[in-house]
């Protein structure tokens, strides 16, 4: 017999309140209680009151079990999550940035008070990856996970490559639509994809990974000059980021643009639709893929996890456990092409080879290999260049750079 849930759910934006459409269209074992928001003033769908601004009314109310975290806050949001599990609340929670910032508090409390946090949703909305890699691949050796792990950059690309919108204007639609971050840059500069790939890894790699060693680059300074490169050659650019084990003690992380061929399952990623490829030594290739962001995909990830709490499920950590002992390396060698003005960045970026070079008034790029750890020392001056990078390596295309 499965528990009843009394729950206490923070936030009632666009996931909370897909969330809560979700469930009212169902019969579970399970209640809403209370809703703590923000903004006391904002009209809202229920009546009054389900709602209140005071954190401590769920989360000192002793009859809700279940805190259910979906705040667009960060230290909020840690704030109240590690204060449920400490007090015997067992929680659901989408807010990536918070998880992966704070991954090893959160691991460290739930072992602590034996509470549970779950967070399906936080990663690639719809798409069941973490429960998949904790699970289904647990013992399965995993060479690398990659995708496409934001619906919002992946909208604007979509919206740019086959629909020639304008950036702007993409951009705006992916706010209007609820897909986008408060901060959009989180989306389009690949750091929200980055907070998902270091979740991700700590299930699949059992390393948990602070995101600030990880370097994102996003899609803000794309040009036209870069979608017309892409297009001659019948490549789509997406945002990809990449979790990848290099030998047995090293795994690296990074989120780039990175440019598609049609053979890959990425190429028909589109719009807020996202996609995992994991390829694993021996079940091999095998792709998710499913809606990214959005009130209803996510939400229907949430309730997924609200329903394994009746049951008690926890996440192990299993490889975590293992301690397998992979270290993280950003000194790995790989080959991207660089779109810029100035031409002191080709010298400082200390390309290993190149292979094309090309130069007209308006439009200058290098392609060729280099060490990320230049990309790392060098990021102000790509982004005061406005200059683009992407990568175009397959995955066994990027190399340890060396022994560190
Ligand atoms: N949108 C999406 O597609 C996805 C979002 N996420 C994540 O889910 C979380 C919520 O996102 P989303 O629904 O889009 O965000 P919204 O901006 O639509 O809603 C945020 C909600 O949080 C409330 N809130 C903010 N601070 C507090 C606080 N301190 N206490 C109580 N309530 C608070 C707001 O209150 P008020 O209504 O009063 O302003 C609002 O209801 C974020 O962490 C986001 O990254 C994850 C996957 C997909
Ligand atoms: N802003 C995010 C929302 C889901 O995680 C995205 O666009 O993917």
């Amino acid at each position: 017999m499965s528990k009843k849930l009394n729950i206490g759910l923070f936030g009632f934006g666009v996931v909370g309140q897909g969330l809560y459409d979700i469930i009212k269209t169902k019969n579970l074992n399970l209640e809403i209680k209370k809703i703590a928001i923000k903004d006391a003033t904002k009209k809202r769908s229920l009546p009054e009151h389900y709602f209140t601004t005071d954190k401590n009314e769920l989360l000192n109310n002793p009859e809700i079990n279940t805190i259910i975290e979906l705040i667009n806050d960060t230290e909020a949001a840690f704030d109240i999550v590690s204060t449920a599990l400490k007090t015997g609340k067992n929680v659901v929670s989408a807010s990536k940035k918070m998880i992966a910032t704070y991954l090893d508090e959160l691991i460290a409390l739930q072992n602590e008070y034996g509470t549970s946090l779950l967070y399906e949703g936080a990663v690639c909305g719809s798409i069941p990856i973490i429960r998949n890699l904790e699970e289904y691949y647990d013992n399965e050796l995993l060479h690398s996970i990659s995708g496409i792990f934001n619906g919002s950059s992946n909208y604007i690309l979509s919206k740019g490559f086959l629909e020639n919108l304008d950036y702007a204007s993409a951009l705006k639609q992916a706010q209007d639509l609820g897909f986008a971050e408060t901060d959009p840059i989180s989306d389009v500069g690949g750091f929200d994809s980055k907070y998902k790939l270091v979740i991700a890894a700590a299930h699949a790699y059992g390393v948990v990974i602070d995101p600030k060693d990880v370097f994102n680059f996003g899609i803000q300074n794309l040009g036209a000059n870069d979608i017309q490169y892409a297009r001659e050659k019948n490549l789509k650019i997406k945002l990809v980021p990449v979790a990848k084990e290099l030998d047995d003690a090293h795994v690296t992380l990074f989120v780039l643009p990175k440019f598609v061929t049609e053979t890959e399952f990425l190429y028909n990623v589109e719009y807020e639709y996202n996609g995992v490829t994991v390829q694993a030594a021996f079940a091999d290739q095998q792709f998710f893929f499913g809606k990214g962001a959005g009130g209803h995909p996510t939400g229907s990830a949430v309730l997924s996890d609200i329903a394994a709490l009746r049951y008690d499920y926890q996440y192990e950590y299993k490889k975590t456990k293992e301690s397998k002992g992979l270290n993280f390396t950003n000194d790995i060698e790989l080959n991207i092409y660089l779109r810029y003005d100035n031409e002191q960045l080709v010298d400082l970026l200390d390309f290993k080879t190149i292979n094309e070079r090309y130069y007209s008034g308006t439009y200058k790029y290098v392609t060729g290999k280099v060490n990320l750890k230049k990309l790392i020392e060098h990021q102000d001056a790509i982004n005061a260049d406005n200059a683009f990078i992407a990568f175009a390596d397959q995955l066994a295309g990027i190399s340890l750079a060396a022994i560190v």
